[in-house]
């Protein structure tokens, strides 16, 4: 397998995964079934050669009392874990929440935030997502920042919009301590839940102004903007190289969709033969 150039000896530049492929699994599964899905996850990224040498960082976003498990599963695999969602407060008199110090003891190494659902059922705000944003960073997590437009419109008014939401959130969590590295979750709303994604042509168009505004905001080097929104099998490889990954929902409850797409983003990396790839599995 031949490395990619940002990760050969010498290179130069951030050394960074060169594919992030994540999977919530949102409250779709119970607690033995999401256990029976962390160990198939496992089993393929343990055998896949691109998990291995980390140049698909690959998680999942299990149920929240699953996390422990999961993420002692996951971790032995190359993988990991996270949380959905975390408080912005790291502990005190917060009945019912979870804050970010308690997920990374549970072994979590992700925060999601700021997640549609959370923007539209629960009423999350910029400044909410900020607060869960420094949480993150505070305890040494991952945020999965989600970002997306609520409507289909022009790919400026997306970008326009979603770059005010990056922004608000790193502004606010780089005021109350040092930022890291971030992945951005590139959602348009209105593809998730859907039949399909957005055009491949309308993600990259997006993704590509995110992840150039990314680029010049401190401390965000190593940040990736990833695409979610009713992905699966057959998207990452019709995507332009700005977009570093996906974000997967319900197309990767099956885990041999996964592995499909574990292969796809090798293929795309040229890390694997397409030949090699056996047929794209259907949408779970
Ligand atoms: O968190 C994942 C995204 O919301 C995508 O979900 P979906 O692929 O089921 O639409």
């Amino acid at each position: 397998m031949s490395l990619p150039a940002n990760r050969r000896a010498g290179a130069t530049g951030p050394q960074r995964p060169s594919a992030v492929i994540g999977v919530s699994l949102k409250m779709y599964f119970g607690y033995e079934r999401t256990l029976e899905y962390c160990r198939e996850v496992a089993t393929i990224a343990f055998a896949h050669p691109a998990v291995q040498s980390g140049d698909i960082e690959l998680f999942v976003l299990p149920t929240l009392p699953v996390l422990p498990e999961a993420a002692r599963i996951l971790g032995t695999a190359g993988a990991a874990a996270g949380a959905q969602d975390i408080f912005w407060e790291d502990e005190g008199a917060f009945t019912g929440e979870v804050g970010g110090k308690t997920v990374a003891e549970l072994g979590g190494r992700y925060a999601e935030v700021g997640h549609a659902e959370r923007r539209r059922i629960f009423g999350e705000d910029d400044r909410v997502i900020g607060l869960k944003t420094a949480a993150a960073y505070r305890n040494g997590l991952t945020p999965v920042l989600c970002v997306g437009e609520l409507q289909q419109g022009s790919v400026e008014e997306a970008v326009t919009r979603c770059t005010a939401e990056i922004d608000a959130a790193l502004n606010r969590a780089q005021s109350l301590g040092p930022a890291a590295r971030t992945i951005v979750a590139y959602e348009p709303q209105w593809a998730i839940g859907a039949p399909e994604p957005a055009t491949p042509q309308y993600i990259s168009a997006v993704i590509a102004g995110l992840d150039a505004h990314l680029r010049t905001l401190p401390g965000q080097a190593d940040s990736r903007v990833i695409y979610g929104g009713s992905a699966g099998p057959g998207l990452i490889s019709q995507l332009d190289p700005a977009v570093a990954g996906l974000f997967l929902g319900r197309f990767a409850h099956d885990p041999r969709a996964l592995k499909t797409i574990l292969d796809e983003a090798a293929e795309r990396l040229g890390l694997l033969e397409p030949r090699l790839l056996e047929p794209v599995g259907g949408r779970a």
